[in-house]
């Protein structure tokens, strides 16, 4: 399965029309496997076409074979070929605007010199105040090292900036979030936490993002001690919330008891660790977590602390071996690791009506299409699938949340409330195999993830907007 379903390039072609006929073109782009899509005249003389043909194709190695086959065509010269999604990236996906626009010598004085100063005193006497007349109260700092991008591993700080933007679409389009990507060039743990500290100011929430596991436990728990703004390390929690609103959803289906399940999970990083704690939390009992060498159990001192922790909090009876061995008789996959690692023979191995969540992205662990005949329910974290369980659903809402009544920190109470209220989106008769989560369109989730998030925060006792001080 490639990373590029739905690639679209647009190729920019002349053909000579004694030479050539348009059907032959599509004909010669059929044969290749391509789909054409669209199909644009952009200019035409007695003699000479150029079009703009855009066509469907699996990756980039099946676009290169299209684009061949046409420059061996008589009559045809490729002019140039483009990918709409690198066109979407050119410049970058975001912009800073203005509220109010500055017309006058007047305006000018009021938003900068002399005005701004007497606004900057105010801050320098009571700094709470800078959520009132800053950019605090509805900013957050999406922060990345870009050492675990997506599934692509450490593709470094400027690799990782297109995620760490694309989060700040989603923050602003579904939550009216303004967030800002910084992406570090550092791996340095210390640096990193000293860094964060020190721009915490002007933000009224941090959001980590793609941070490698183990450090980025060390680096959210120092932050979260260190600051008094929300820090969510959005791999791990985002995902633990919405992968529970699934699994609570899915189980509905398949009439199974959350404590009777067994649950294998593969990879046991931040996203699997995280996921782990939530479903513990919510009773799971038996829990396998599955790495690279295998299962993760009891009487083996591993390198990682936190598989030692890991394996005393999971593998009841202690299970060694191959994902393919303690596979067997699993009610539920859980796939946060890599690409085409569970075959369809592990997936005939599970109990009956199986529940696959692959969501490793952009590559899941199994192909749907391979699973779909075998699993009784099938999710994964993209957007061409039915049932994306991404953290997108969790994360413009749950800060929406905490921004709106100054939170002090996103907690264990206020991520259960959202996974509930991620799930409650779903009526039981909307319910079914292929819609056990809504729609990242969905507009009602960011608001009932809101809702449920400051009622948690204020039981819980960590809202301070009714504390005057903050308002
Ligand atoms: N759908 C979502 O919302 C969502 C959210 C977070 C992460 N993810 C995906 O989960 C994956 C992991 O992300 P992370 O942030 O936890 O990264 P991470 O680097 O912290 O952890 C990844 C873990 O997977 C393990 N792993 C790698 N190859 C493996 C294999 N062949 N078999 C078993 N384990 C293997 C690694 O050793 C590591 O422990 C990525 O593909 C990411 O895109 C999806
Ligand atoms: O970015 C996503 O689509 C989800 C998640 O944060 C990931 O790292 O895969
Ligand atoms: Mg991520």
């Amino acid at each position: 399965m490639s990373s590029g379903a739905n690639m679209h390039i647009t190729i920019r072609l002349q053909f000579a029309k004694n030479v050539v006929s348009f059907s032959d073109i599509a004909t010669a782009i059929g044969q290749a496997g391509g789909d054409i899509v669209g199909i644009d005249v952009i200019s035409s003389s007695k003699t000479h076409t150029v079009r703009d043909i855009t066509v469907s194709v699996l990756d980039s190695k099946h676009a290169d074979v299209v684009v061949d086959t046409l420059r061996k065509t008589a009559g045809v010269k490729v002019i140039h070929v483009s990918d709409r999604t690198f066109l979407m990236h050119i410049g970058g996906k975001i912009e800073v605007k203005s509220k109010i626009p500055i017309k006058t010598r007047d305006d000018l004085a009021r938003v900068y010199t002399p005005g701004v100063a007497r606004v900057c005193t105010a801050i320098a006497e009571d700094p709470t105040k800078a959520y009132s007349l800053t950019i605090k109260r509805n900013t957050v700092a999406v922060i990345s090292d870009g050492t675990a991008v997506l599934g692509l591993g450490d593709i470094g700080p400027y690799a990782a900036m297109p995620v760490m933007e694309g989060k700040a679409m989603l923050f602003k389009q579904l939550a009216g979030v303004d967030a800002f990507p910084i992406c570090l060039d550092t791996k340095d743990t210390d640096e990193i936490v000293q860094i964060v500290k020190a721009i915490a100011p002007a933000f009224g929430g941090i959001n980590l993002e793609d941070i490698a596991a183990p450090r980025c436990f060390e680096i959210e728990e120092r932050l979260k001690q260190e600051l008094d703004i929300p820090v969510f390390h959005d791999d791990q929690h985002g995902t633990a919330v919405v992968l529970l609103a699934g699994l609570l959803n899915a189980l509905k289906i398949v009439d199974k008891k959350i404590e009777e399940i067994k649950v294998v999970l593969t990879g046991i990083g931040a996203a699997g660790i995280a996921c782990t704690k939530m479903l513990l939390a919510a009773g799971v009992k038996n829990i396998i977590g599955v790495d690279r060498q295998g299962a993760i159990h009891r009487g083996v001192q591993y390198d990682n602390p936190y598989w030692n922790e890991y394996a005393q909090l999971t593998n009841p009876e202690n299970i060694s071996g191959s994902l393919s061995d303690v596979i067997v008789g699993a009610d539920v996959f859980i796939g946060v690791s890599a690409p085409g690692i569970l075959t369809v023979e592990d997936v005939k191995k599970m109990a009956k009506d199986p529940i696959v969540f692959a969501m490793a992205n952009p590559v899941p662990e199994i192909d749907p299409e391979l699973a779909e005949p075998y699993v009784r329910v099938m999710a994964t974290g993209r957007s061409d699938y039915p049932n994306q369980i991404n953290n997108v659903l969790c994360f413009p809402g749950i800060f929406r949340g905490a921004l709106d009544c100054r939170a002090i920190e996103i907690n264990e109470e206020m991520k259960l409330a959202a996974a509930q209220a991620i799930a409650s989106v779903v009526t039981d008769e909307e319910l079914s195999e292929t819609y056990i989560i809504p729609s990242v369109f969905n507009n009602k989730v960011a608001e009932r993830v809101r809702e449920a998030v400051m009622k948690a925060a204020y039981k819980t006792g960590v809202a301070r907007k009714d504390d005057m001080m903050f308002r």
